[in-house]
């Protein structure tokens, strides 16, 4: 039988990736798509797709209530992610969260809820594979190299900050090891912001221009010598769209919650 898909945000640039994903896969259904400004037209007709006789929801629980639904994708918006992820543990469905805007403290949260209920979530704050290199090179460097620093590129437009793929990664990073400031950040002299922001003890600069969709940089400095990793998103939401699947397929057998698609394409982290 099919894994029963719904999307949260299935009219959106990810979103609509993710309807014609779904559809194209022999071992996944559509059972929901919610948005908002949709509610009620077709699923496949928003997403640029022939009609599929399945009507887009308003919001999550009706969505979820109208069809059994084995997996619950969220991609909206950052003011809007956790409610939806609580509301679908609540109606008894394991989550996959690509939407950006959460930390440390909310993904503790979810994660009580998801144990709570013996259900799996996933989260990442990148779904793409090249991503998830950069961010698993980025640990192994960390657990080597005492000095990083993280630069985060992004749209003008972007509402949240960090990214979720820079705001995962510095948490990540910092529970490894500190990124510590060779100068004091409150001894220095000069505007404190320039020398960015202390995220989960990972230090983060974030830059918001017109041009870039999202990049990140991680910069490890020892004496004489400078690591650089850096991935680069380009305009087209298809890099998310297999590792967001792949997660969906993955989150059933789950229990509690999983942060980071490295972890289920390269299993945990070696100490
Ligand atoms: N983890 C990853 O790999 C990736 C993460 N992202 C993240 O996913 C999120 C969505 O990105 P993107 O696809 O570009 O977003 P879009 O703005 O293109 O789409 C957002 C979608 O969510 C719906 N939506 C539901 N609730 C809200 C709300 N409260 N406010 C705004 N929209 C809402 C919108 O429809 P309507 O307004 O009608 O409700 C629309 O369908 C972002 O946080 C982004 O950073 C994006 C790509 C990859
Ligand atoms: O807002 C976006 O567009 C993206 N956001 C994600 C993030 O916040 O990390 C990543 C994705 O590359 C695009």
């Amino acid at each position: 039988m099919s894994l029963r898909i719904c999307i949260g945000g299935a009219t959106g640039w990810t979103g609509k990736a993710l309807v014609a994903g779904v559809v194209a896969a022999p071992d996944l259904a559509l059972a929901g798509a919610v948005a908002r400004k949709a509610a009620g037209a077709d699923a496949g007709t928003v997403a640029g797709l022939e009609p599929l006789g399945l009507a887009v929801a308003g919001d999550v629980a009706a969505a979820l209530k109208a069809e059994p639904t084995d997996v619950y994708i969220d991609y909206t918006h950052p003011s809007a992610v956790k409610a939806n992820v609580l509301t679908a543990l609540a109606l008894g469905v394991p989550a996959v969260v690509g939407t950006s805007g959460l930390g440390a403290e909310d993904y503790a949260e979810i994660a009580n809820a998801a144990e709570r209920q013996g259900l799996g979530v996933v989260a990442s704050g990148n779904f793409s594979i090249t991503a998830s290199l950069l961010t698993r090179f980025s640990l192994l460097a960390a657990q080597h190299v005492a000095d990083y620093e993280i630069i985060d590129y992004a749209k003008a437009s972007k509402p949240d900050v960090p990214s979720g793929t820079a705001r995962e990664l510095a948490e990540r990073m910092g529970a490894i090891q500190k990124s510590v400031p060779g100068h004091p950040i409150d001894e220095i002299i000069g505007p404190k912001e320039t020398r960015g922001a202390d995220v989960g003890g990972g230090r983060v600069h974030a830059v918001r221009l017109p041009s870039y969709v999202l990049a990140v940089e991680t910069i490890f400095g020892k004496e004489g010598e400078r690591l650089t990793i850096r991935h680069d998103a380009g305009t087209s939401a298809g890099p998310y769209v297999a590792g967001t699947l792949l997660a969906a397929r993955r989150v059933v057998a789950l229990k509690g919650l999983v942060r980071g698609l490295d972890n289920l394409l390269f299993g945990p982290l070696p100490q």
